[in-house]
C-alpha cells in the first residue's frame, strides 16, 4: 500500500504490531520484575511453611492434659519456657507441661495443640487473660503455673508444615504477570532473582521551536510541552520505563542527532509534533527517509479508510535517513484526532520509532491506541489493549463525527448506569477536558453522528 493512502485504525495497528517482538529475557531482582512477564516456571525448593507453628499466641499443650478444661475445673500446667518466633532451641512439652508460644513459632516436640493465651489466665493465677505481659517487663511469666480454661483437639491452632505449598509445587507458571502477591511468593519461598521479560525503556522527545519547559517564563508566541510529560506518564502507566527528553527545536539535524543520542537507552522512541503538513514539520524533515515519496500530503479519498493493509517491511523502503538509517513511513489515518501519523525504524538495531502528532489530545489519544499496544507487546503481555465496553450515550444533543473517520470523543463513563457522557468537544487542543475524561467514546467511520440514548463503543483508559 502506498503512503498517499489513507489508513485505517486498524492496519495501522496491525502494521505496528506485526513488527514488534517481545524483548529478550533478563534475569532482575525481584522489585524490578514488577509488571513483567515471567518466562520460566517457577517450582517451590522448600515447604511453605517450612515448619509446624502456631498461628495464635498462647500455650503449646498435650491433648489429654487440657481434656474437660473450664474455666471453673481449669487444667493447671508448669510452664517450661518461651517459644518466639526464631527463637531458640525448642524445649520438650512433657505432661503436664506447657510452653508459651508465639504466633508463627515452631511448635516445640511434644505439644499437640495450641490453646489462645485468652482461654487461659496468662498465668496471672486469676481470671481470663487478655494478653500476654511482653516477656522483657514480666520474664517469670515464662515459669510457674498456668490455668487453662477450654479443652483443645489435636493440631488446634497450627498451621502444619506445607499447608500452604509443598516442594516441588508450581509456585508460579511461566507468563504470569508478576504483581505485589506474585512477588511475595516469590520472596517467600526464597528466590531473590527472576527470570522475566524487562519492562521496555522508552524515549519520549517533544518537538517544536515554540515548546517551553514547565516551569520556565513563558515568552510570546510560546506554549509549555505538555505532551512529552503525558506521552513519559502514559508509557511508565502502560509497564514501560519512561525517558523524557526536552523539546527539540524544529531543526532536522539536531533532532536526527538527538535521537542518535537516544538509541543507547531506547527499545522504542515516540516523538510529537512535526508530522503534518506545514512548513516546519521537523519529524518529517529528518526522518522520511530519501527516494521513493515517503509521506508528504495525503490524499483524504474520502472513502472511510479502507485499506489493502500494510506491512512493517514497507516502512524503510524509501532509503536511510542520513545519520541514523532506517525510515519512517509517514500515513494518514482514517482517525479524528490523530490523522497524521509515522511508524517505522531507526539506528542498527530498527529500534521502532512511532511519531505521534502534536496536538495534545491527539498525541494521546495516538498512544493510547498505538504505542501502549506496542509497549505491552515489547513486555511479552497478552493482553496489550484497553478494555472496550458498550455503553449508552448520554447526551444534550447528537455528536458530530467527520464522515470516514473513527472519531475518539473523550468521556465520562459511569459504569453504574451503564452511560457515558461527552467531556468537551471534539477539538484536539483540548487538554483540559482531556484531564477530566476517563475513556474514548467511539463514532465509527461509516457514522456522521451519534444519538443521545444510542449504544455506543467507549475504551475506558483506566
Ligand atoms: N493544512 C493542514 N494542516 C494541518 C493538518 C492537515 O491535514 N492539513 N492536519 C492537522 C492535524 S489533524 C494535526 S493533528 C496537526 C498535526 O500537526 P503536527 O504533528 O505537525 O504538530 P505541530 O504542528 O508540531 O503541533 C500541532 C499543535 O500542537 C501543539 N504542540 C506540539 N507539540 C506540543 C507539546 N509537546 N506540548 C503541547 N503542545 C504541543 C503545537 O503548538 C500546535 O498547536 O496538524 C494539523 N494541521
Ligand atoms: O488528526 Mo488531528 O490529530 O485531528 O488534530
Amino acid at each position: 500500500m502506498s503512503s498517499s493512502a489513507i489508513w485505517s485504525v486498524d492496519d495501522h495497528l496491525a502494521d505496528i504490531l506485526a513488527s514488534i517482538r517481545p524483548l529478550d529475557p533478563i534475569e532482575l531482582q525481584l522489585l524490578d520484575a514488577q509488571g513483567c512477564v515471567l518466562v520460566e516456571d517457577v517450582t517451590v525448593p522448600v515447604a511453605l511453611p517450612p515448619f509446624d507453628n502456631s498461628s495464635m499466641d498462647g500455650y503449646a499443650v498435650r491433648v489429654a492434659d487440657v481434656q474437660g478444661a473450664t474455666e471453673e475445673f481449669p487444667a493447671v500446667l508448669t510452664v517450661i519456657g518461651d517459644v518466639a518466633a526464631g527463637g531458640d532451641p525448642l524445649p520438650l512439652v512433657g505432661p503436664g507441661q506447657a510452653a508459651r508460644i508465639m504466633t508463627g513459632a515452631p511448635l516445640p516436640p511434644g505439644a499437640e495443640a495450641v490453646v489462645p493465651v485468652e482461654w487461659t489466665d496468662g498465668g496471672s493465677g486469676s481470671g481470663p487473660a487478655a494478653a500476654m505481659r511482653p516477656a522483657g517487663r514480666s520474664p517469670e511469666d515464662a515459669s510457674g503455673e498456668v490455668r487453662i480454661h477450654r479443652p483443645a483437639a489435636e493440631g488446634a491452632h497450627i498451621r502444619p508444615r506445607g499447608s500452604d505449598v509443598k516442594a516441588g509445587d508450581l509456585a508460579l507458571a511461566r507468563g504470569t504477570v508478576l504483581g505485589p502477591p506474585q512477588l511475595g511468593l516469590l520472596a517467600a519461598i526464597g528466590r531473590g532473582t527472576v527470570r522475566v521479560r524487562p519492562r521496555p525503556r522508552v524515549v519520549v522527545l517533544s518537538t517544536g521551536s515554540e515548546l517551553v519547559q514547565p516551569g520556565e517564563s513563558l515568552g510570546e508566541g510560546r506554549i509549555y510541552d505538555s505532551n512529552s510529560f503525558a506521552l513519559a506518564a502514559a508509557a511508565r502507566d502502560a509497564g514501560a520505563l519512561a525517558y523524557r527528553v526536552g523539546a527539540v527545536t524544529d531543526d532536522a539535524d539536531t533532532l536526527r542527532s538527538t535521537i542518535e543520542d537516544q538509541l543507547i537507552r531506547a527499545d522504542l522512541l515516540v516523538t510529537t509534533g512535526g508530522v503534518s503538513v506545514g512548513a516546519y514539520d521537523v519529524v518529517k524533515e529528518a526522518l522520511s527517509a530519501p527516494g521513493p515519496p515517503a509521506g508528504g500530503a495525503a490524499q483524504d479519498d474520502g472513502t472511510g479508510g479502507g485499506t489493502d493493509g500494510g506491512t512493517g517491511g514497507e516502512v524503510s523502503d524509501g532509503g536511510e535517513i542520513p545519520g541514523i538509517g532506517g525510515g519512517i513511513d509517514f500515513r494518514t489515518l482514517a482517525m479524528q484526532p490523530g490523522k497524521p501519523q509515522g511508524f517505522g525504524a531507526v539506528g542498527p538495531d530498527h529500534t521502532p520509532l512511532l511519531a505521534l502528532p502534536g496536538n495534545p489530545v491527539s498525541s494521546y489519544v495516538s498512544f493510547e491506541l498505538f504505542v501502549r499496544p506496542a509497549i505491552r507487546t515489547l513486555m511479552g503481555l497478552t493482553d496489550v489493549h484497553r478494555p472496550v465496553v458498550r455503553a449508552v450515550l448520554k447526551a444534550d444533543e447528537p455528536l458530530a463525527s467527520p464522515p470516514g473517520r473513527r472519531q475518539f470523543l473523550r468521556g465520562a463513563y459511569d459504569p453504574a448506569a451503564g452511560t457515558v457522557t461527552p467531556v468537551g468537544g471534539s477539538g484536539s487542543h483540548l487538554i483540559a477536558a482531556l484531564a477530566h475524561a476517563d475513556c474514548l467514546i467511539v463514532v465509527p467511520e461509516a457514522q456522521t453522528s451519534a444519538e443521545p440514548g444510542a449504544e455506543v463503543e467507549v475504551v475506558l483508559l483506566g
